[in-house]
């Protein structure tokens, strides 16, 4: 993949996981975990507390290595945490470029500053926006550098309920514009449904298992389809009975 990239810039295959092991110490976090992400596919992961989910994206990522296994992923990565990591010194544009190069890189920084909804915000400072901008922010940096993989780690588990409602719309919108695969852990089982493509659930190490969403947009407002999904994974996630 990565070494393909020379002849083919754009549009490699997706995500390969294979049999992956991470242990830290006796502890065996990733136990022959297999994953495959297709291009542009929008994949969340569900899974309890402790379960691994940030292990495996940080494997993603190439923040860290597999014990065993094989890991592929495309060359072009980017990843938003739960929280910002803006560098507060820096103003919201000078935050957007940072690590970009080419003439073209401030007006590539407005423009995608402008598809999250923030034109005219450039000069502001990290501290003067709202949780939420600060999030389109990470979104506007992850999406700057044209990522064919953005890995996505409870992004929106920090802001309220209706701004997370609002930024389901502005990830929707930017998976047409940039057509990335997407890889995002939640703990929230509606945010799943409103945005995957496919649910992955993670238990004891591995995958265990996989829905593919094909709900339309109607669907996945009310529906008999949805909540027949909804009781689907919680009792995957064994929460069968909660609401
Ligand atoms: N560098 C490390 N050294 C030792 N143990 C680690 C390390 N990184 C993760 N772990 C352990 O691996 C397990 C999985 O952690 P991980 O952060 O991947 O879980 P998670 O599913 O993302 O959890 P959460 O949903 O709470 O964020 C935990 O028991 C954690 O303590």
């Amino acid at each position: 993949m990565s070494s393909t990239m020379a002849t083919k810039p754009r549009r490699q295959t997706g995500v390969v996981v294979e049999q992956v092991v991470r242990q830290f110490g006796d502890r065996v976090v990733l136990d022959h975990l297999d994953l495959t992400i297709a291009d542009e596919e929008l994949v969340i992961l569900l899974g309890p507390s402790g379960c691994g989910k940030s292990t495996l994206l940080r494997l993603l990522a190439g923040l860290d290595r597999p014990d065993g296994g094989r890991v592929e992923v495309p060359a072009r990565r980017a990843i938003v945490f739960q929280a910002d990591r803006l560098l507060p010194w820096q103003r919201v544009l000078r935050n957007v470029t940072l690590g970009l190069h080419g003439a073209d890189a401030e007006q590539r920084a407005r423009d995608v500053l402008a598809e999250v909804g923030l034109a005219g915000r450039e000069k502001a400072w990290p501290k003067e926006l709202s949780g939420g901008e600060a999030q389109r922010v990470s979104l506007a940096r992850a999406l700057v550098s044209e990522p064919e993989l953005v890995l996505l780690d409870e992004p929106f588990a920090a802001l309220d309920a209706i701004t997370r409602l609002r930024m389901h719309d502005l990830v929707r919108a930017l998976r047409t514009k940039h057509q990335a695969a997407m890889l995002l852990v939640t703990h929230d089982v509606d945010e799943a449904i409103a945005l995957a493509d496919r649910i992955v659930v993670m238990s004891n190490g591995r995958i265990g298992t996989s829905h593919e969403v094909h709900l339309t947009a109607a669907d996945r407002e009310a529906s008999v389809a949805r909540e027949e999904l909804r009781a689907r994974l919680l009792e995957d996630l064994g929460l069968a009975g909660q609401h």
